[in-house]
């Protein structure tokens, strides 16, 4: 393989680190499945981005839902991140991918910043995390406290299909006429954001939330809707620890209808989902997080794809 910048590498052993080591897993979002979708556009975006799929004709896609927790072990019926993965289908033969979780903003600035995290939630000889170590963090890095407070307070939610989900990092659209808008993507579930509490999950099942979409949609397919929020100057690009201000004006994009369970989960289980896997019309911003997510997840996935 490629090889990857060694902070990538650091970033991915302190993940097995603080979470354990599950060969043939993904080292984050470690359990999770894969389902057939279609992506079909509003058309009300044309003149922001040229992106294929977010302005023409329907696309199919491939969405992985997921628990974000490094272990396949942590149960879906408590307060961990879920994620969602659409990689979209292109007319031209290749493929676009959007990756994101129920959180709005993230718990880190930059990789570094990542990394110390990472040191302060890897639990000591007595397999206990030390509280006070991640009280250290966020008095070195207090940036990173509003996306604690949304760690601790995320929903759980009935569905994968009843959760909003965030790709959080700014993106740059681009028109025909080469001008740049940043935006940041979210979906929302069509059927409303519901929850449960802990209590009344108490008795799901590890893998809950993968049994109870396949049931759903034994019945019909189910639907979340894209959205992007437009940036203004000064709005900051480079930091997925800071939200833009809500009264940002927003833009419907597009509708993914969820099918049905793809039929060779291997396979897709196999695949990666790059949250940099962008198309003509979409580029990166400046965020350095989004940056070393394309060499961490591809430490990732030759660390899975090889384990014994
Ligand atoms: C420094 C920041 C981050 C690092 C180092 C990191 C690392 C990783 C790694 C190593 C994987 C497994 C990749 C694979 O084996 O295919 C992963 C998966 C994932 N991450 Fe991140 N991540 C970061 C930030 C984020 C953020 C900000 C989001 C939310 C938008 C996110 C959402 C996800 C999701 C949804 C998956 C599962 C993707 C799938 O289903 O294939 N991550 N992450």
């Amino acid at each position: 393989m490629t090889a990857q910048p060694p902070l990538a590498v650091e970033i991915v052993d302190n993940m097995e680190k603080a979470s354990g080591k599950f060969p043939g897993y993904r080292r984050a979002h470690a359990r999770g499945a894969c389902f057939q979708a279609t992506f079909e556009p509003t058309g009300k975006v044309a003149e922001l981005t040229t992106a294929a799929h977010l302005t023409g004709e329907p696309v199919a896609a491939t969405v992985r839902f997921s628990n974000a927790g490094g272990s396949p072990h942590v149960p879906d019926g408590s307060r961990s991140g879920r994620g969602i993965a659409v990689k979209f289908h292109l007319a031209d033969g290749t493929d676009t991918d959007l990756v994101g979780v129920n959180l709005p903003v993230f718990i880190a600035a930059t990789p570094e910043h990542f990394l110390k995290l990472l040191a302060a939630l890897t639990p000591g000889e007595d397999g206990q995390r030390d509280p006070a170590k991640l009280q250290g963090f966020l008095a070195e890095y207090p940036e990173a406290v509003p996306g604690f407070q949304a760690v601790g307070t995320m929903p759980i939610p009935t569905s994968y299909g009843t959760a909003r989900y965030w790709a959080i990092h700014a993106f740059t659209w681009v028109n025909a006429q080469g001008q740049r808008q940043s935006v940041r993507y979210r979906w929302e579930p069509d059927l409303g954001e519901q929850s449960v509490t802990e209590q009344e999950a108490a008795d799901w099942d590890e893998a809950y939330l993968t049994e109870e979409l396949e049931r759903r949609l034994a019945d019909g397919p189910v639907r979340l809707t894209l959205h992007v929020q437009l940036a203004e100057p000064g709005d900051p690009t480079n930091d997925c620890t800071k939200a833009w201000p809500a009264d940002r004006p927003e833009l419907v994009v597009g509708h993914l209808t969820i099918k049905a369970p793809v039929a060779d989960q291997a396979y897709w289980a196999g695949q990666v989902f790059d949250p940099t896997r962008v198309t003509a019309g979409i580029e990166l911003s400046d965020d350095p997080v989004l940056a070393i997510r394309k060499a961490a997840y591809a430490v990732s996935y030759e660390r899975r794809s090889h384990d014994a």
